[in-house]
């Protein structure tokens, strides 16, 4: 769903190269409010870079990128309060108390502390975790760890929310409840960029799937754009056919056969 004209995200001819290796060959994309967007691809195939180029986290690309109408290598880092970002593996600080950590995170986007203490109170409590939230994140598990870093990028109430694998960990109850909350924000307007390899999870939840391999956009549209091109019915058979796999049985055999020392 669109709900303005003007695309809250623009990316126009994007390359990065690590030494002589090119990762990203030149993307080009325009997101809108209100998308959920499902960045897919295989292992290496230059998402996070994506992401974290987005996030101005890693500089020395060429192409431009505009958020919220201003270009991000312009100097100033404003957009990014009205980012969240939940990364692949998040350094979490361990020895802080869930409280001392999303308070110090809700003060770094600008919140005061006790607004940040209760909003980030009652998300946690809404997430199951009020019995831990002074307890230290060292005593968390996986998912309870996944949580809060969740809770910690919702708390500035961005407009942006840049998603890397974020369910891990969490059990089948919380991805329920946290597939809905994206619905929700992505239809007050709010704009969630999806990086994720569960293809049932993007599917269901995606209005727009985008899919690189090998730095570049080979597919772009919604799931059922992309099954009407690829001919297949599921998206990880659309994955499969659209990156060039079909060799999942014999690879598979082989392994097995390596395993047994045959
Ligand atoms: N800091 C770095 N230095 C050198 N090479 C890098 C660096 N970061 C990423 N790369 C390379 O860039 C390519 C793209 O990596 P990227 O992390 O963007 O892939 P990805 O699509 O997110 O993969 P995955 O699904 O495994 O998370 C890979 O070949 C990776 O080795």
């Amino acid at each position: 769903m669109e709900l303005h004209n003007k695309p809250i995200i623009t990316i126009r001819g994007l390359e990065k190269s690590f030494g002589d290796k090119k990762v990203l060959k030149g993307i080009n994309l325009d997101i809108y409010s209100g998308q959920i967007i499902g960045y897919i691809g295989p292992n290496g195939a230059g998402k996070s870079t994506t992401v974290k180029i987005m996030l101005g986290l890693m500089g020395k690309y060429t192409g431009e990128i505009n958020i919220f109408g201003r270009n991000i290598s312009d100097g100033n880092a404003e957009y990014k309060k009205k980012i969240g970002y939940v990364p692949e593996t998040a350094d979490i600080y361990d020895n802080l108390t869930g409280r001392e950590y999303l308070t110090f995170i809700g003060e770094l986007y600008g919140l005061d502390h006790d607004e940040a203490d209760e909003k980030a109170m009652r998300l946690m409590e809404l997430f199951g975790l009020k019995e831990v939230y002074d307890s230290r994140i060292s005593s968390y598990s996986k998912g309870m760890r996944q949580k809060a870093v969740i809770v910690s990028s919702l708390l500035n109430n961005p407009d942006i929310l840049f998603l890397d694998e974020p369910l891990s960990g969490m059990d089948a109850n919380s991805v329920m409840v946290f597939k809905e909350v994206l619905t929700e924000l992505a239809s007050k307007g709010k704009t969630i960029f999806y990086s994720s390899h569960i293809m049932e999870v993007v599917e269901k939840i995606s209005s727009r799937i985008i899919l690189i391999n090998g730095g570049q956009i080979v597919a772009d549209g919604t799931f059922d754009e992309l099954k009407e091109k690829s001919m297949e019915g599921s998206l990880e058979e659309i994955f499969n056919d659209l990156t060039g796999f079909n060799e999942h049985k014999d690879i598979a055999a082989q392994i097995v056969s390596v395993v047994q020392g045959v």
